[in-house]
């Protein structure tokens, strides 16, 4: 019996390039999370398992499906659905990474390998993190208050009374996390790739994984979106700029046929998306809170895109001035960055400075050395921030009454939010909606923040509002783990409901 292979795959937060990231022109902010899904995958201990995988989220009742693989005599490959419950993000995950690992060559050489991989079945547990889940009815049961605090006295992977279809998500992108960690679990698994070429982050074996999960994920979807969820999943923060989306129009079609065949899927020059590693300055600590029921993405972006077709003109102007502002965001935060790499003392005491007063005051100390350049780079940032909110509400009147892209409601609470000591700037991610919000806030000293403390001070008077404790990752997307080290999850994959 071989030992359990697990790969995790993190979160995302885009905090600027919602819609614009669709278009090959733009590139979108993207900020993966310490949140992360995790893929577990072991040999099924059953006698009379053999080519059957069982796939289980045991933090979600019912939440068991059964496929099996079939293997013809000339060596293709099929995996069918074996149980009555479906999940077709899971499955499409089974069948094209398998369908994948029977057609390239594995460092163990040949479809014998593939076989002998299926001897005894496969058991494989996907886990999220609490942060994917809303916990505000958690907290609630266990008479704590919506703090980050709180969050960290729950169980890991804790148990959701509901089935997976009707728990709330935070929007932290649970299909995208879970996909990736499945397929590069498997890749690796079935020795497509070996472990040690998945840990270098360009590696061909890092773009297959990158480019078979973003194909899955679009297939499971039904539509080609812009993928930035896939990219972060993978590499981690980034500046992330599509892929021409045609080129999966004739996998789209139906999987791997003559017409569309799985060998595009490996990497190169026709996969065309861009992707810049990114960092968020030192001392920043990202902020995330889950904020009530949850929008519709889908339907925000189909009126949008069809308001972009129609008034062309308009939504370019528009859309070039939110390019602006978005890129400006991305600028300053790399100029904070550079400023610390030169003097990160000098750093440090602006940070400390500017988590003790409002913004209005920043720039009202002398400061010695750079600090005041320092300070006018945190206020440009601060700027560039609050330029995006006002055109990304602007576009949502402009596209039609019930577009809120930042409805007033997060208005109110972003505004409030932004006036604390130390928050830097925020926004509504992705498309926006109701889903969430994001802020940056000072962290003068390592985990602690008076800045946080403030908002979730504040935050008692919004009661819609739950933090999320999510920071930002800086593991560079998806990796290997040891099951016993990663804590609670051993427990977590136990665990039969
Ligand atoms: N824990 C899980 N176990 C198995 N499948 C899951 C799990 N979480 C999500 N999925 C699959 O992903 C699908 C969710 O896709 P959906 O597009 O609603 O998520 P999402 O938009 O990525 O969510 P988020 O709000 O986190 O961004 C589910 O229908 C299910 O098939
Ligand atoms: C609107 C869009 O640009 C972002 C959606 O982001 P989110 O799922 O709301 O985080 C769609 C996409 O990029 O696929």
């Amino acid at each position: 019996m071989s030992s359990a292979v697990v790969v995790s795959a993190p979160g995302k937060v885009l905090i600027a390039g919602g819609y614009l990231v669709l278009d090959q022109k733009f590139t979108g902010l993207v900020i993966s999370a310490s949140s992360r899904f995790y893929a577990v995958i072991q040999d099924r201990r059953e006698p009379g398992e053999a080519n059957q995988i069982l796939v289980r989220s045991p933090q979600f009742i019912g939440a068991e499906w059964r496929y099996s693989v079939t293997i013809s005599r000339d060596g293709k490959v099929d995996v069918s659905e074996a149980s009555e419950s479906k999940n077709k993000f899971v499955y499409y995950a089974l069948k094209y990474t398998l369908i994948l690992a029977s057609q390239k060559p594995s460092s163990e050489g040949s479809l014998q390998w593939f076989r002998a991989t299926l001897e005894h079945g496969l058991d494989i547990a996907t886990l999220g993190d609490n942060d994917f889940y809303s916990q505000r009815a958690k907290l609630q049961e266990m008479n704590l208050p919506p703090t980050v605090a709180s969050l960290a006295r729950i169980t890991p992977f804790c148990t959701q009374d509901v089935d997976l279809a009707e728990v709330n998500k935070t929007g932290m992108g649970s299909s995208a996390a879970l996909i990736t960690s499945i397929v590069s679990a498997l890749l690796l698994r079935f020795k497509v790739i070996t472990q040690e070429e998945f840990s270098r982050p360009d590696s061909d074996a890092r773009k297959l994984a990158h480019n078979t999960a973003q194909f899955i994920h679009c297939f499971a979807q039904g539509k080609v979106g812009s993928g930035f969820d896939v990219s972060a999943a993978v590499f981690g923060s980034q500046l992330y700029t599509r892929f021409d989306p045609t080129l999966l129009d004739d996998l789209m079609k139906g999987g791997d046929t003559p017409s569309g065949s799985l060998r595009l899927l490996s990497p190169g020059e026709h996969w065309d998306y861009v992707t810049k590693p990114f960092q968020l300055p030192p001392l920043l600590r990202l902020v995330l809170a889950d904020v009530s029921a949850g929008s519709n993405t889908p339907s925000l972006v189909s009126k949008v895109l069809r308001w972009r077709k129609e008034k062309s003109e308009e939504a370019n102007k528009l859309w070039a001035e939110i390019d602006r502002s978005n890129q400006a965001l991305a600028t300053c935060l790399g100029r904070l960055s550079e400023f610390h790499a030169k003097d990160a003392s000098v750093y440090a005491s602006a940070v400390k400075h500017m988590s003790c007063v409002p913004s209005s005051e920043w720039l009202n100390r002398a400061g010695s050395g750079d600090e005041p350049s320092v300070v006018q780079e945190f206020l440009d940032v601060r700027k560039a921030g609050e330029n995006i909110r006002e055109l990304m509400r602007q576009m949502g009147r402009q596209v039609g009454e019930d577009v809120h892209i930042e409805p007033d409601a997060q208005t109110e609470l972003l505004d409030a939010c932004i006036e604390q000591k130390g928050v830097i700037c925020g926004g509504v991610p992705g498309a926006g909606g109701f889903d969430a919000i994001w802020l940056l806030v000072a962290q003068p000293n390592d985990n602690t923040s008076e800045a946080l403390h403030a908002v979730e001070k504040l935050w008692e008077r919004f009661p819609s509002v739950s933090p999320l404790s999510a920071t930002e990752s800086r593991d560079k997307g998806a990796k290997v783990e040891e099951l016993d080290e990663v804590t609670g999850l051993n427990d977590a994959v136990k665990l039969r409901r």
